[in-house]
């Protein structure tokens, strides 16, 4: 789609119950960019995407999707999404790998419509994207956590977003594969012009492959070229936070710790 800023959040404020989890927040994501967004356990990323994709709405600021009110914005195509837990499919999951991406056309040609020709096309084109096509006919749950997450970013893929957002996609992928798995950020995001916002608990390798980063704890401490993220220090990093930036880091056993 033809508009520069993809999405627009204004002042947000959200919270569950009592607690607010996410608070002022001016956010901007532009055409072309590649964000990494991190920040503690807890620090409102998820719910910072929720408020992104209209699933909650702020008790306080705006958002607009390609310049529109998200009340009035209906071309969610544009938005591919790809969770958490996307890559956990078991063996016994009775739905081949085209199958699956096929379900990413659904709000494009609607839940009781048939698939076509031209979407079958589409989705191996897709899963060709991200070198899965061999595994077309495959079920989903013979795939291992890396190839299950390929799958699922092919399945977000076949209705040409313009934005691709993904929540922790390296979270249970083989730490060899994490590296293939950024180059294949790289390229759509390079050779498909496909903007994404990766949130992930891996500084070191986002700032390597991001365009620009976005820290937060409840509200944004930094948002800059990765560039200059990787000048800071750790005095530097500990003003951002204002605590240690020890708390940024997470349990998960493949990833990178310092950035
Ligand atoms: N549905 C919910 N109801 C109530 N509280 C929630 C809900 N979802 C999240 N929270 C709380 O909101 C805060 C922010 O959670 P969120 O999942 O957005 O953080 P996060 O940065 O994505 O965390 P993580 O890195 O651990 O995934 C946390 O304190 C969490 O416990």
């Amino acid at each position: 789609m033809n508009f520069n800023k993809i999405v627009e959040m204004n002042d947000i404020s959200f919270k569950y119950d009592r607690e607010t989890v996410v608070e002022n927040i001016d956010l901007t994501i532009e055409q072309g960019q590649f964000l990494g967004l991190v920040g503690p356990n807890g620090s409102g990323k998820s719910t910072l995407i929720k408020l992104m994709l209209g699933i909650v709405k702020p008790d306080k600021g705006d958002v607009k999707i390609f310049g529109k009110p998200i009340k009035q914005f209906n071309q969610w195509e544009e938005i591919g999404f790809v969770s958490q837990k996307a890559n956990s499919f078991n063996s016994g999951f009775p739905a081949t790998v085209l199958e699956v991406v096929k379900t990413g056309l659904v709000s494009r040609i609607g839940a009781f419509k048939f698939f076509n020709r031209k979407h079958k096309e589409k989705a191996l084109e897709a899963l060709r994207t991200v070198e899965m096509e061999e595994y077309a006919n495959t079920n989903i749950g013979e795939l291992s956590g890396g190839q299950q997450q390929r799958v699922f970013i092919a399945r977000a893929l076949v209705s040409d977003p313009s934005l691709l957002i993904l929540d922790e996609p390296t979270v249970g992928v083989d730490a060899k594969h994490v590296t293939a798995f950024y180059d294949l950020l790289g390229k759509l995001n390079q050779d498909k012009g496909i903007s994404l916002l990766m949130v992930t608990h891996d500084i070191g390798t986002i700032t390597e492959h991001a365009t620009h980063v976005v820290c937060m704890n409840k509200t944004i401490h930094f948002h800059g070229a990765s560039e200059e993220y990787k000048e800071f220090d750790d005095e530097d990093l500990n003003r951002l936070y204002g605590h240690s930036v020890q708390q940024l880091t997470h349990n998960h056993d493949h990833e990178e710790i310092r950035p």
